[in-house]
């Protein structure tokens, strides 16, 4: 099991520069940093390649985030919206390997947060999702890329609730690069059971998430971590655990995270660092790896 931090923990845009933050989080002792891909069709190739020089010389893995926009919807009901969302993807894929990156979670089959002033289909939207990531998926394949799929809390996403929805899905997909991501900040609010539900993804879980249930960092609140470790340990899940905490107010990742305080007692950045260190020792002891 390889431990990670999504740099957005420090960061109020996701389109804040990712590069720099390879250094920090192995001077930290983490093996992964999770980038966010929204705006990486922005980077050119020489500062790919820097970025990627970097994470060999660090030592350090990289996995890729991503909320798609409405904009690029897989799943929307408009034929032209699902074709700018394919070629997205390709795009946003191509460059994702140039980093040799592996896995891209997210809300991939869909778009996030998902705007419910409007009226939710999600017969249709789950359809049309299954179709849109397998129409993706050998493209990622060819690149060695996972597709993993996140299943969300309620009001951020309408398709996927569940770990038993995720496993349904993937299985309509029925493609080998295409799996199940959970999160436990997720979990919390949706599943009757932390260790059931991974034990429903099992082998086809691919990528997951953790935080707290007001996504502080892991060890900060009540999450029945030892349940979950027990879990992981018996689904023999090798992958990613990704820490995830959204802790600041302010900017996109803000408003999108509905950050409406500040969950730090107005903590410096040394001391961003300290409590993320001592997150990773508690991750790494209760979780394994
Ligand atoms: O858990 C999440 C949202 O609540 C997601 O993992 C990411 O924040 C989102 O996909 C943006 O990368
Ligand atoms: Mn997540």
């Amino acid at each position: 099991m390889k431990h990670g931090i999504y740099y957005s923990y420090w960061e109020h845009e996701w389109s804040a520069k990712f590069g720099p933050y390879i250094e920090k989080v192995a001077k930290l002792g983490f093996d992964v940093i999770e980038v966010a891909a929204h705006h990486i069709n922005e980077y050119s190739d020489a500062e790919l390649a820097a970025i990627k020089q970097s994470a060999i010389d660090n030592n350090i893995i990289l996995t890729a985030g991503i909320g798609p926009s409405k904009a690029k919807n897989l799943a929307s009901p408009d034929a032209s919206v699902r074709a700018a969302g394919k070629a997205f993807f390709e795009k946003t894929l191509t460059n994702v390997a140039k980093l040799d990156i592996k896995t891209i979670g997210g809300a991939l089959h869909s778009y996030w947060p998902v705007d419910y002033s409007q009226p939710v289909d999600k017969e249709g939207d789950r359809a049309r999702g299954v179709e849109g990531i397998h129409g993706i998926a050998d493209f990622a394949n060819n690149l060695g890329i996972n597709l993993c799929i996140e299943v969300l809390n309620r009001f951020e996403n309408h398709v996927l609730n569940t770990a038993a929805e995720g496993v349904a899905f993937i299985r309509d997909v029925g493609k080998p690069n295409v799996k199940v991501m959970l999160d436990t900040f997720h979990m919390n609010i949706e599943e009757d059971s932390f260790g059931d539900a991974i034990r429903t993804a099992g082998s086809l879980l691919g990528h997951f998430h953790t935080g707290e249930s007001n996504r502080r960092v892991p060890g900060k609140g009540r999450i029945p971590w030892h349940e979950i470790g027990l879990a992981l340990r018996e689904i023999n899940y090798t992958g990613a655990v990704v820490m995830e905490p959204f802790v600041k107010t302010g900017g996109t990742i803000g408003s999108d995270i509905r950050v409406w305080r500040d969950l730090t007692d107005g903590a410096d950045e040394a001391k961003m660092d300290e409590d993320a260190r001592n997150s990773l020792a508690f991750s790494r002891f209760v979780l394994g790896g």
